[in-house]
């Protein structure tokens, strides 16, 4: 699976410099106090009642856990229903990520998780962005309780089809470009910066449901370059834009690149720019064009979008240059999509994930359940870092 990688703020020009993250994130059952929490009014209604979570103060204990959905780069996530409540209410399921808060500090991931907390609750309500539902810490760790989504990752779908027809990777591409459309041009400027398969699930229509705002930081008008530049390298290699790689700064248009990279790996079963060494890999996404493999062949309309999208000059970049997303989807590859139909989800998904109840993880893989209960954040850190985690 493709790791993200992050750094730290750097310079302008500062040359290539990431930080290959080190350490999967460990869950806890740790029973220490809860501190601060800040939830959203959330009122879920699954057709049997309504479970109101604005009016609890969540801790750990408030939950059962079901069992471990994912291990990322610095969290892992995990299924769990409400271990008190009515019988109604202890049948829910949600997904909560679980951020140690010395990992956190570690990796320098501070600005990210305040960033991905706030967004997350902003953006939070869109047909194809998994749902915030609230947030709340303790002494060791952050959590973040989101809806679950049953399907499991893209990622393990087109490996298993190998890759998708046109058809197919029409309509996972149309929701992205709907995704951006709305992060990019009705949030004010908010870079996703993390595309990818493993980033993208599917819920039990086969709709995609963006997870995982670990990166995505809200830059501002994009009519003024100058305002809206960042300078952080992360991402995942293979998705990469070349302004990322040249820390020149970069804007929205770094997600117009990566659809690019997905539409082709989506068409083909890999991404174009690939090598077992990621510096390898900035090598190739800086110096060399996207080639189209003979065998499967891909239509003219799908390798002029590609080409269009994964245009080293942004000013030149598909998405990004006048007209934004509106131009994306008149391109002749989505003839025929209908726009609106899509935003209202009127039709399923081309896979339906065989999910048998609300509950089922049988889309996940199985990972090793790992509790860690002993105290790693010293008052010490408690006294320096806990303002900065004061939204949880
Ligand atoms: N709401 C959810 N419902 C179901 N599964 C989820 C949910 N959120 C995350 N997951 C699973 O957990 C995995 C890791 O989550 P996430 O990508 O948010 O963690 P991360 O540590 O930030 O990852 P990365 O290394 O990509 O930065 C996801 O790829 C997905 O498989």
């Amino acid at each position: 699976m493709a790791a993200t990688v992050a750094s730290s703020q750097l310079p302008p020009g500062g040359g290539l410099n990431p930080l290959q993250a080190q350490g999967l994130l460990q869950a806890s059952h740790s029973h220490h106090q809860q501190q601060q929490q800040q939830q959203q009014h959330h009122q879920m209604d699954n057709g049997e009642g309504t479970f109101d979570l604005a009016s609890r103060k969540l801790a750990l204990s408030d939950f059962q856990k079901v069992r471990t959905l994912g291990t990322g780069t610095f969290a892992r996530v995990v299924l769990v229903r409400p271990a008190h409540g009515t019988e109604e209410e202890r049948s829910r399921v949600y997904a909560l990520k679980i951020l140690r808060k010395t990992e956190v500090i570690k990796l320098k991931q501070i600005d990210h998780v305040r960033h991905e907390r706030r967004i997350l609750s902003d953006v939070s309500g869109h047909p194809f962005i998994t749902s915030f539902v609230a947030s709340f810490s303790d002494h060791n760790f952050l959590y973040l309780l989101l809806d679950y989504i049953p399907g499991g990752e893209l990622f393990t779908y087109l490996r298993k089809y190998r890759r998708f027809d046109e058809d197919m990777a029409r309509f996972y591409a149309a929701e992205i470009v709907l995704v951006l459309e709305y992060l990019h041009e009705q949030q004010g400027g908010i870079a996703y910066r993390d595309m990818k398969p493993e980033n993208l699930l599917l819920d039990a229509e086969g709709h995609i449901k963006l997870v995982d705002f670990g990166f995505a930081k809200r830059l501002g008008n994009n009519d003024d370059e100058h305002a809206v530049e960042t300078y952080t390298l992360c991402g995942t290699p293979e998705y990469l834009a070349p302004e990322v790689i040249h820390n020149k700064g970069h804007t929205t248009a770094v997600d117009w690149w990566a659809l690019g990279i997905l539409i082709y790996e989506f068409l083909t079963g890999y991404p174009p720019f690939w090598h077992s060494n990621p510096i390898e890999i900035y090598k190739q996404i800086v110096e060399k064009p996207v080639v189209f493999p003979h065998d499967p062949p891909t239509s003219p309309a799908a390798q002029d979008i590609i080409r269009q999208l994964c245009t080293v000059d942004r000013s030149r970049r598909l998405g990004n240059i006048s007209g934004g997303a509106a131009r994306v989807k008149a391109h002749p590859f989505f003839n025929g999509v209908d726009w609106d139909a899509m935003i209202q989800r009127r039709q399923h998904g081309p896979i339906i994930p065989p999910v048998r109840y609300p509950g089922d993880a049988q889309c996940f893989d199985i990972y090793p359940e790992e509790d860690a209960t002993h105290d790693e954040y010293t008052d010490d850190m408690a006294a320096r870092y806990d303002e900065y985690f004061q939204d949880f």
